[in-house]
């Protein structure tokens, strides 16, 4: 106690001198305030953020550095008399570390290190207001990017983490070594309750584990949601009766209240659904409030990451993915839409290398060329389990396992529902594909440059894959991806 008083008086001394240099500039001095501090001593329970940011012309890097720490944490645009009565001193968050960015226009990677005291536990809604608070919106910049953070094992500890897991859920279905498969339910709106469930029960019986809502049905005037559940686990039921596998079918709880989303969650229990299924739009306290409800419940929780491109897609502004991805786990959801390399939606390989590894390792290493820039041991938090998801088809299965590996949900809506031949014919091609790929690569063949002709030939004695692979043999989404890793630092030994 006698310390804290001690450095309070210091520190006010302090603060008058960083007053009057600032009254006499008249300009903002988030340096002088104390928020750059290059020789700063990381400490191991510290949260670390590095942000991509562009300062306004003519504004000092370190100084618009030192803004975004000031604007994060404690500071405001001038100082205050009452920082004497804190201490402020451990309360700053400090930048300590600024790299030009090589090639780019004027950017910089910017690491700032925040004391675990600013946090309260256990809560991702008080984390992000002050990471992505205001200081997206802060004049000194022109554009800002949080593009990674480093949890401490000390913070991870107050969260809750998956509420069910890739190990448990793997076990509850009793499936393994290989991919799940699901379906993501077209037309997106519209459907009948009875016409909905007769489109899972097919997917489900052609071979699919799982089916899905899509993100924006809730309960409209064309379905409202106890139809569609009732349907759906009709469905389900009968689909597991004939093919004596555990399925399941992401009902979508999304509604607008929390009373709402409780009672709908309640009643996808009683009817006997292993899955539940929330979209990221209901924000990140709606988010930790259902994975303790799916904790508790024994459910598993899949989130549908709608809206995350507003700000995640945008290379110089806006939030990395990976670290949206992050919070999730942290939250508790044990699905987490995370991208597909080929597809229908962007994304880079290297980035979706790197989110992949976020959801599923026990400790993520530093990988600057996946845009990891921490180590982030998970502390014992379990597994969530990506799932890639838009625009993919049996045709890509290779491509899919290759890149993805066994641990993820395969989503194909349009690649099942359209096909030719039906919904079930659909799924049924889907599911030997990837049982034909999965068999050869077990078997040692190189399945990235064999995949096509093994594909071929299983479709000699599948016909329903043949009428896939020829049906969307020319469907390729060749754009150009907004997003990849351009940010490669020399470590340091401090991060
Ligand atoms: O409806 C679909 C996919 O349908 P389809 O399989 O017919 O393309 C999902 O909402 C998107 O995959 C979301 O994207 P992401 O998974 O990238 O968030
Ligand atoms: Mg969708």
């Amino acid at each position: 106690m006698q310390e804290i008083v001690e450095r309070t008086v210091v520190d006010s001394d302090k603060q008058i001198t960083d007053m009057k240099v600032r009254y006499k500039s008249g300009v903002l001095k988030y340096k002088q305030m104390g928020y750059w501090v290059p020789d700063y001593e990381v400490k191991d329970t510290d949260i670390l953020a590095a942000f991509r940011i562009t300062p306004q012309d003519g504004v000092d890097p370190e100084e618009a550095a030192a803004a975004v720490a000031g604007e994060s944490s404690t500071a405001t645009w001038t100082v205050v008399w009452t920082d004497r009565l804190t201490d402020c001193e451990n309360y700053r968050a400090k930048a300590y570390r600024v790299d030009p960015i090589p090639g780019s226009d004027n950017q910089y990677m910017a690491y700032i290190a925040y004391d675990l005291d600013l946090f309260e536990e256990g809560s991702i809604a008080n984390l992000t207001a002050s990471i992505i608070g205001n200081v997206f919106g802060f004049k000194p910049l022109k554009a800002l990017r949080l593009e990674d953070m480093r949890i401490p094992t000390a913070y991870l500890k107050t969260f809750q983490g998956p509420a069910t897991g890739i190990i448990a859920e793997r076990e509850r279905l009793n499936c393994y070594g290989r991919p799940l498969l699901g379906a993501t339910m077209k037309p997106k709106l519209g459907l009948s309750g009875r016409n909905y469930g007769r489109v899972v029960y097919e997917a489900l019986k052609g071979g699919l584990d799982f089916t899905k809502d899509d993100e924006n049905i809730n309960s409209q005037p064309f379905m409202h949601w106890r139809d569609r559940y009732l349907y759906c686990m009709e469905g389900v039921n009968k689909a597991m009766a004939e093919t004596g596998e555990i399925k399941g079918t992401y009902l979508n709880v999304t509604a607008a209240t929390m009373e709402d989303m409780y009672e709908r969650a309640e009643f996808a229990k009683q009817l006997g659904s292993v899955i539940i299924m929330i979209d990221l739009v209901i924000g990140y306290t709606a988010i930790q409030s259902m994975a303790k409800w799916a904790r508790r419940n024994d459910m598993i929780l899949h989130l549908h990451r709608a809206g995350h491109s507003t700000y995640t897609r945008q290379k110089s502004h806006g939030v990395s993915f990976r670290v949206i991805a992050k919070w999730m786990r942290m939250a508790g959801v044990d699905h987490i839409h995370a991208g597909t390399v080929v597809g229908k939606l962007e994304g880079d390989p290297n980035v979706i290398r790197g989110i992949y590894d976020t959801c599923r390792e026990v400790n993520v290493p530093q990988k600057l060329e996946h845009g990891i820039l921490f180590d982030q041991p998970w502390a014992g938090l379990k597994k969530m389990m990506p799932v890639a998801s838009g625009g993919i088809h049996a045709g890509q299965m290779h491509q899919l396992l290759t890149y993805l590996g066994d641990d993820v949900v395969l989503q194909f809506g349009g690649g099942t529902i359209g096909h030719p031949g039906g919904i079930q014919a659909g799924a049924v091609a889907n599911r030997v594909a990837l049982e034909c790929m999965v068999k050869a690569r077990n078997e040692g063949i190189d399945i990235w440059n064999e995949g096509p002709d093994v594909l071929v030939k299983a479709a000699k004695w599948c016909q329903p894959l043949r009428a896939a692979l020829d049906t969307w043999k020319d469907v390729t989404f060749d754009y150009a991806s907004t997003d990849s890793v351009d940010y490669v630092p020399t470590p340091t030994p401090a991060l």
